[in-house]
């Protein structure tokens, strides 16, 4: 029997991961990048308590942490303006244990002491499951940190309506972004961005994400060659291209700024779908050579692109490159499970999902009924509500999601 924390009801957070479409690299000089939110989720069960204990559990991760919440430390806006300042202020203080889940229990307790930390800082129970590969490249630290924000926020009454109102989404993102600050130091806040709102996204470092109204949901074929990959020695060596050429490599970059905008005016044209998916074939296939001129491929990432060029359906590596994943185009009617198979038995891990759906959403109910009583019935063993959510299958799981707009 699954047991309710008194207090306000259980609710659910999730957030999606995301895919850069188009502009990688470029937009870290100031060019424009388009991305879009994957049907992959992360999904927080929160429980409000009444004893004033903050446990964070997150079994993809193998965390479970009890923290008193009044040992959480309040902190200030200046605590995060130097890396090792959460370490140092949290990590500390409430000894985070080392391990694979040390940077995610530290984002969350930089958001608890932020957002409520305090006297009668209120308690709560958080278990984030994710449907999301963890560090493949599509965006799961920044789906992690949408939830932690919406469910903090919602906790402390910061939202005005679950995180459905540009102000909530403003304030979500911006909470968020401070998350994958901790975890990352220097993100350009694409991901985050992408998680919170959802849909398409035109991003150009500086400026406000722009959602794109766009009406065409694109199917696509994500590979994870599953070859580690290190954004920031990849960055670098892009760096090092352009101070060795710069004639060279700024006509790269400005080129795929020219791809980027002209995603941007396809995703908001009126096209036919025929013509919408002949034009992003184009650039599908212009925006990867350009970066494999800027030496980001790597042999798997060409094999990708010739398995599905070979089947008429363009691939682009996305994210940093150098391994990662590759994002495939699957027109209307074109063999994706076929490709998928042949991918798969290279090793190559693939996930077929459609690019543009909904952002962050806040729910207390499931097909009407309660989240808690929804938990209870359908992991009727678990000894309690959190254990109950631990415990559902990944199909139970993936229906919490938001149903398409
Ligand atoms: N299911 C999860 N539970 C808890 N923490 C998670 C989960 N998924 C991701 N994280 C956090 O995000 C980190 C991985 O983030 P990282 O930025 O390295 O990869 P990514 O976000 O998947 O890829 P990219 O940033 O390249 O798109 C994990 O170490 C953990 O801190
Ligand atoms: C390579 C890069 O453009 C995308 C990595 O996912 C780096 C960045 O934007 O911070
Ligand atoms: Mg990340």
């Amino acid at each position: 029997m699954v047991t309710v924390h008194s207090g306000e009801a259980p609710f659910v957070v999730s957030a999606p991961g995301k895919v850069i479409m188009f502009g990688e690299h470029a937009v870290v000089y100031g060019k424009t990048a388009i991305a879009g939110s994957v049907d992959m989720r992360a999904y927080g069960l929160a429980a409000p308590r009444s004893d004033q204990q903050v446990r964070l559990v997150l079994p993809d991760i193998g965390v479970d942490v009890q923290l008193d919440a009044t040992q959480l430390p309040r902190l200030a806006a200046g605590d995060l303006a130097h890396p090792g300042d959460v370490e140092a202020l949290v990590g500390q203080r409430i000894g985070v244990p080392d391990g694979p889940g040390r940077t995610a229990v530290l984002a969350f307790a930089y958001l608890y002491g932020r957002l409520c930390a305090g006297s009668g800082a209120p308690g709560l129970s958080l278990c984030v499951r994710s449907l999301l590969p963890v560090g493949a490249g599509l965006g799961s630290s920044a789906a992690y940190s949408v939830v932690l924000a919406a469910a903090l926020l919602q906790l402390g009454g910061q939202l005005q309506a679950l995180g459905a109102t540009a102000a909530d989404r403003r304030l979500i993102n911006e909470w968020a972004f401070q998350g994958e600050q901790v975890a990352h130091g220097t993100p350009s806040g694409i991901d985050n961005s992408v998680a919170t709102y959802g849909g398409f996204l035109e991003y150009t470092r500086g400026r406000d994400p722009l959602p794109l109204p766009s009406t065409h949901a694109l199917r696509v074929l994500i590979t994870n060659t599953n070859v580690p990959k290190s954004t920031k020695a990849l960055v670098a060596g892009v760096r090092a291209l352009r101070d060795a050429h710069p004639a060279v490599v700024d006509h790269i970059l400005d080129a795929i700024h020219g791809i980027s905008a002209t995603a941007s005016a396809l995703f908001q044209s009126p096209a036919d779908g025929g013509a919408l998916e002949r034009q992003m074939s184009d650039i599908v296939r212009l925006n990867h050579a350009l970066l494999s001129a800027l030496g980001v491929s790597h042999p798997a990432l060409e094999r990708v692109r010739d398995i599905t060029a070979a089947r008429h359906m363009p691939s682009k590596l996305t994210g940093a490159g150098g391994g990662g994943c590759a994002l495939t185009l699957v027109p209307a009617g074109a063999p994706a499970a076929a490709v998928a198979a042949e991918l798969a038995a290279e090793g190559f891990c693939c996930y077929e999902t459609v690019v543009g759906g909904p952002g962050v959403a806040i729910t207390r109910t499931v097909n009407a009924v309660p989240v808690a009583a929804w938990i209870a019935a359908t992991a009727a063993q678990a000894a309690d509500i959190v254990a109950g959510f631990a415990a559902l299958s990944a199909a139970d799981i993936a229906r919490l999601a938001p149903a398409r707009g």
